[in-house]
């Protein structure tokens, strides 16, 4: 069957050319080859070649990956939820993260979260704070989660491993009685010991994983039962193929599945197949009606859910994504039965307007250069994790 067209996303912040140069890589292989065989396709791009993994090769290998799963659930006319075995849930919880500086800023971000739908958020713990820092820094972590709980939102803080060991631990003690839904990476992912231990020392899940390529990259974390809850990024871990793969992995070690997703709606869509159907799903992130500011020079933001032909099927009810419309009360049954998947649609679900991305990026690309993040310095001028 020709001119079945999928769509994959292979977005990795700060290191757009870099991707793009793996990408032709890729391309150039694998033209000509029969897109139904995605296992064949996926284990040459990872094995064919001496080095592997990471977030360049393998962020590219995930848009591939994502993109042979549409085609695959497009020329079968199914969900590639199907594909995945089935649903095992009606609908898919959801957090939208959060920023802001100060606690007021914060609450009212979480405020507008409420009205979006959602019932819960994350957010960044703290700044990049340094070896051994101001006890201030930490007391004013506290007073932020404080008052985002005011909303009566459910709170995920990211360390974003901006801390390191003596502050973390710290700083996890004191946030503890507040009971946030997870820490996120307390440390970077090159400490899994220091992670196992700080996992010992307090009650709260931690969370981690997008930072991490493949299952082999995760294992460490679970043989030292570091993690609570697993973050691979679909979009870096190897696209559906790997994300299905991982959530079986770590559900042997009651290790539940939250896909890390601040991307855009081809990553969340692809998300979704996986949330649909694995077992140990918890949670999805989803970066719904943020604006991106993805032109910098010119400050111009951009909602990437423009570029869908139908975004409703984003739309949160009651915290979740539903995978279904409309539903039916069946009042001796007591239950409600929920009717007509709207992530029913083939493949990853979801129809793009592509004039409007190839215009956007001609504009774009013909005006800009690629986002970079900033460097941040502490106040002796040495440079801050980010
Ligand atoms: O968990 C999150 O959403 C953040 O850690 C982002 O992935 C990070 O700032 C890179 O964009
Ligand atoms: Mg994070």
């Amino acid at each position: 069957m020709s001119g079945v067209v999928g769509w994959g996303e292979a977005t990795l912040e700060g290191h757009t050319q870099a991707v793009e140069g793996a990408l032709g890589d890729l391309t150039h292989r694998f033209v000509g080859w029969d897109a139904d065989n995605i296992q064949d396709i996926w284990q040459t791009a990872y094995r064919a070649r001496f080095y592997r993994g990471g977030p360049v090769l393998m962020s590219a290998l995930s848009g591939l990956d994502i993109a042979l799963w549409d085609i695959k659930g497009k020329k079968l006319g199914v969900p590639v939820w199907q594909l995945l075995g089935g649903k095992v849930r009606d609908r898919v919880k959801v957090y939208g993260w959060i920023g802001g500086d100060s606690p007021s800023d914060v609450y009212n971000a979480a405020v507008e979260r409420k009205s979006q739908g959602f019932t819960a958020v994350k957010m960044n713990a703290t700044d990049s704070i340094g070896w051994l820092d101001s006890p201030s820094v930490l007391t004013d972590a506290v007073a932020r989660i404080e008052e985002v709980k005011r909303t009566g939102l459910d709170v995920g803080l990211d360390f974003h491993g901006r801390l390191h060991k003596g502050m973390a631990k710290q700083l996890a003690k004191l946030l503890e009685p507040h009971m946030p839904l997870f820490i996120e990476e307390p440390l970077l992912p090159t400490q899994p010991e220091e992670i196992a231990d700080l996992s010992r020392l307090v009650s709260t899940p931690i969370a981690l994983g997008e930072r991490l390529y493949t299952r082999s990259d995760f294992r460490p974390y679970l043989e030292k039962r570091a993690i609570d809850i697993a973050q691979p990024d679909v979009s870096h871990c190897g696209g559906i193929s790997e994300l299905h793969r991982i959530a079986s992995l770590t559900e042997t070690y009651d290790v539940g599945l939250a896909p890390h997703c601040p991307l855009g709606p081809i990553a969340l869509a692809a998300c979704m197949q996986v949330a649909i159907s694995a077992p140990n799903f918890v949670i999805q992130e989803m970066s719904w009606k943020i604006h991106y500011n993805v032109f910098p020079e010119s400050n111009q933001e951009a909602d990437l859910y423009t570029y869908l032909s139908h975004p409703s099927v984003f739309e949160i009810k009651e915290g979740y994504l539903g995978l279904l419309h409309g539903k039916l009360t069946v009042s001796s049954l007591s239950r409600t039965l929920y009717l007509m998947p709207c992530f029913a649609g083939p493949g990853i679900g979801i129809e793009i307007n592509e004039q409007l991305v190839r215009e956007t990026s001609a504009n774009y690309t013909s005006k800009h250069t690629p986002w970079k993040n900033p460097v941040w310095r502490g106040e002796d001028g040495f440079v801050r994790e980010w």
